[in-house]
């Protein structure tokens, strides 16, 4: 199963086809294949999604493996403690020798973009439990090894490994990955001729034999844990900013609870608080929290992300919602540690990026 958390509005939405290989970007695809295409309409939206033969949208899929909420703590206290994140250079940053646990790997991953080259050799971990923040100067490809981590993109060179298992080119129907993967884009990406239900429950809607009213039940709670009411009838027109990252939210963590088990496991945010104002932000990011298998959601009940990625170019949110940082420059990785550490750093990339500084080896 293909589940569908991002939006065929975002430009960086790629179309995949099922067997794992072709891709490219979405409008000049679109063009190609759907040539009446029109965002706005969820009837040719529904036609597209139905050619679960040959193209599917966007991101994630697969059966997650159980796990236990209680993990997660583990995995903050003993992975990456204090003493394994004192290091100031990420080559001697100290990695746990057990990767039982590690959902998703990056491993020396390079992409391009014509003669750009954007990721020059990425690698890193995302260990079950985790609230990571990916943080570096704009354009050094955090977006990009996002959307590689999603399987929207596939990588020039390197791997891309899910619970230790290569992942071949892209995400896709027939492929199962063992892990369910949910991108929530920038934009909150909803579909504008969509009441706000219809957005919330599309995939249910499109790809579950959940009866509609046990959608429009279900729909109804997932917005209340991320604090919305009586909202289900109104278009995106009609609401927020901040609300509609939230019905993104809700969007991207509502699952089929008709299955035995289908639930996201970890979720990759693309500048979540990016345009709102810092109250708004906050709850953002405490909604980001609330979601994860550490939180609480909005209904008292713990939440079921096991594990989120963060693109981020705020502070706010690199203080609220991330426990570790990966610092991206120049399509590396050039440091790790713990969010507290980030503000003491001596790294001199990272004290630029701290302070905002014009002086220092960052240069636009
Ligand atoms: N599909 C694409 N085709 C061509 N160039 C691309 C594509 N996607 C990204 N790029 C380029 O790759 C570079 C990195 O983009 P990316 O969005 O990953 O950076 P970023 O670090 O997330 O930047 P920002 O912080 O400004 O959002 C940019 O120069 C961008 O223009």
């Amino acid at each position: 199963m293909v589940s569908f958390v991002g939006s065929v509005m975002s430009p960086a939405v790629n179309f995949c086809k099922s067997n794992g290989v072709a891709s490219t970007s979405s409008s000049s695809y679109m063009k190609t294949f759907f040539p009446n295409f029109d965002l706005g309409k969820p009837l040719l939206l529904r036609s597209l999604t139905n050619r679960k033969d040959k193209w599917t949208v966007c991101a994630c899929v697969a059966p997650p493996r159980d796990y236990k909420a209680a993990d997660s703590d583990r995995v903050l206290n003993t992975k990456f403690n204090k003493e394994s994140a004192k290091s100031e250079n990420v080559s001697l940053l100290r990695e746990p020798e057990d990767d039982s646990d590690v959902l998703i790997e990056c491993r020396n991953v390079c992409k391009s973009f014509g003669d750009k080259h954007i990721l020059r050799g990425v690698s890193l971990k995302i260990r079950h439990g985790e609230a990571v923040g990916i943080i570096g100067p704009s354009g050094t490809g955090k977006s990009t090894i996002l959307k590689i981590m999603a399987g929207l993109l596939a990588p020039d060179k390197g791997e891309v490994l899910i619970r230790g298992k290569l992942r071949n080119g892209l995400v896709s129907d027939d492929e199962i990955s063992g892990l369910r993967i949910g991108l929530v884009f920038q934009s909150a990406a909803l579909f504008d001729s969509l009441t706000v239900r219809e957005n919330v429950g599309f995939l249910l809607y499109e790809n579950s034999a959940m009866p509609e009213d046990q959608i429009a039940q279900l729909v109804t709670e997932t917005l209340a844990a991320v604090g919305l009411k009586e909202v289900e009838d109104r278009l995106p027109s009609e609401l927020s900013g901040g609300m509609k990252k939230r019905v993104a939210l809700a969007r991207s963590i509502i699952f089929d609870t008709t299955k035995d088990v289908v639930e996201p496991e970890v979720l990759l945010y693309d500048e979540p608080t990016a345009g709102l104002d810092p109250i708004a932000s906050t709850v953002v990011e405490d909604l980001i929290r609330s979601v994860h298998v550490a939180g609480e959601d909005a209904l008292g009940k713990p939440g079921k992300i096991a594990s989120y990625v963060v693109v981020t170019h705020q502070h706010s949110t690199i203080k609220r919602a991330v426990d570790r940082l990966i610092f991206l420059y120049e399509g590396k990785v050039v440091w790790q540690g713990m969010t507290h550490e980030f503000s003491t750093s001596t790294n001199p990339i990272v004290r630029q990026f701290a302070s905002g500084s014009l002086d220092g080896p960052i240069r636009y």
